[in-house]
C-alpha cells in the first residue's frame, strides 16, 4: 500500500483512450489518486491516433519490434498528434475536476533525452528512423510541478543529443520517467487482460512475475507487449517498487489497482522466484 507523497506513473496507452467514456473514468481515478494524497504523474500514448492521421494523410504506419518506423514526415505527424491533439485531450478531461493537469513533452526543460535506437529482428540491427532510446532524464520540472500540486502529464518526444526530436515508445518513456523520479509504482493500461505467456494462444494471465522471470520471457514476447514489459523490467531493476499491466477495458483499472490491488492485469516485482499464479481472460 502506497503512502502518502509516493509518486505513481501512469501510463495511458492509444488503445485504452479511444473510448471517450473510459478517458472520463481514468481522469477521474488520477484526480483520486491525487485526493488520497499520492502524486501521479501521467505518460500517454496515441500511436492508433497517429496512425489514425498518417492514414488521413495518405501515410503508411509501419512497426518493427513494436516500435514505429519514424521518417521525419511521420515525426511532424506523431508530434503534432501526441502533443497538439492527444495531450490537450487528457489534460482538458483532468482539469473538468479542477486546476490539476499540466502538459509538456519530454523535450521541455530537457527532460528527456535521447539517441537514435535500431530495432532488433532476428538478431540483426534495423534501421527505423527516427525511433529514440532514453539516455538521460532530467525530471526536475516534473518535480517541481508535483511540489506546487500539479498533475504533470507527458508526451513521448524527447530531445536528441544530436538536435533532432525523437519519437519514443511511450511505454519506455513512462518507464524512464518513473525510475527518474525514484516511483513507488509504475501502472501501465492497455487494452487486453495483461501478460499472455503464449499469445494469442494462452487463455490465462500470467498475474504476477519477478523480474528474473519476465527477463526470461522477454525474448519470447512481441509486438506491443515488448515495450510494455521491457519498461516494467527497466523500471523494476532501476528501483520502482512494483510495476504493473493492467486492463484499461475495466472501468477504474487505476483506482482498483493503486488503492486497492483489485485491478486485472499482471504485476512485476522485483527479485527472482516462483510465479504466484495466473488468472482466464
Ligand atoms: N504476450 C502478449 N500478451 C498480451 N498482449 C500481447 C502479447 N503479445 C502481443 N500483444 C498485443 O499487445 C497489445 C498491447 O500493446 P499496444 O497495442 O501497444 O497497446 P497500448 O496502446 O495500450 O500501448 C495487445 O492488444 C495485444 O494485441
Ligand atoms: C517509437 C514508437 O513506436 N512511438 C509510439 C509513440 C506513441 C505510443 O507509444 O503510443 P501507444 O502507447 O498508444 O502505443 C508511436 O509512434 O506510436
Amino acid at each position: 500500500m502506497e503512502h502518502a507523497g509516493s509518486v505513481i506513473v501512469v501510463k495511458f496507452g492509444g488503445n485504452a483512450m479511444v473510448d471517450g467514456t473510459l478517458q472520463q473514468t481514468f481522469a477521474e481515478d488520477v484526480v483520486e489518486l491525487w485526493r488520497a494524497g499520492l502524486r501521479p504523474v501521467v505518460v500517454h500514448g496515441g500511436g492508433p491516433q497517429i496512425s489514425a492521421m498518417l492514414d488521413r494523410l495518405g501515410l503508411e504506419s509501419r512497426f518493427t519490434a513494436g516500435l514505429r518506423v519514424t521518417t521525419p514526415e511521420t515525426m511532424e505527424v506523431v508530434r503534432m498528434v501526441l502533443t497538439g491533439r492527444v495531450q490537450r485531450e487528457l489534460v482538458g478531461s483532468i482539469n473538468a475536476h479542477g486546476p490539476f493537469a499540466v502538459g509538456m513533452t519530454g523535450e521541455d526543460a530537457h527532460t528527456m533525452t535521447a539517441v537514435r535506437r535500431p530495432a532488433w529482428v532476428d538478431g540483426r540491427q534495423v534501421d527505423i528512423g527516427l525511433v529514440g532510446e532514453i539516455v538521460e532524464v532530467n525530471a526536475d520540472t516534473v518535480r517541481a510541478l508535483l511540489a506546487q500540486g500539479r498533475i504533470p502529464v507527458v508526451s513521448p518526444v524527447a530531445r536528441g543529443t544530436d538536435g533532432e526530436v525523437y519519437n519514443v515508445n511511450a511505454d519506455l518513456a513512462a518507464s524512464a520517467l518513473a525510475s527518474a523520479l525514484d516511483a513507488e509504482r509504475l501502472v501501465m493500461l492497455t487494452d487486453v487482460a495483461g501478460l499472455f505467456q503464449d499469445w494469442p494462444h494462452d487463455t490465462e494471465v500470467i498475474e504476477r512475475l519477478t523480474a528474473d522471470q519476465l527477463e526470461a520471457l522477454l525474448p519470447g514476447l512481441a509486438g506491443g507487449m515488448l515495450p510494455k514489459m521491457e519498461g516494467c523490467l527497466r523500471a523494476v531493476r532501476s528501483g520502482v517498487r512494483r510495476a504493473q499491466v493492467l486492463d484499461g477495458r475495466v472501468p477504474h483499472a487505476v483506482l482498483r489497482g493503486v488503492l486497492g490491488d483489485t485491478a486485472p492485469g499482471t504485476t512485476v516485482v522485483p527479485g527472482p522466484g516462483p510465479a504466484s499464479g495466473t488468472h482466464g481472460r
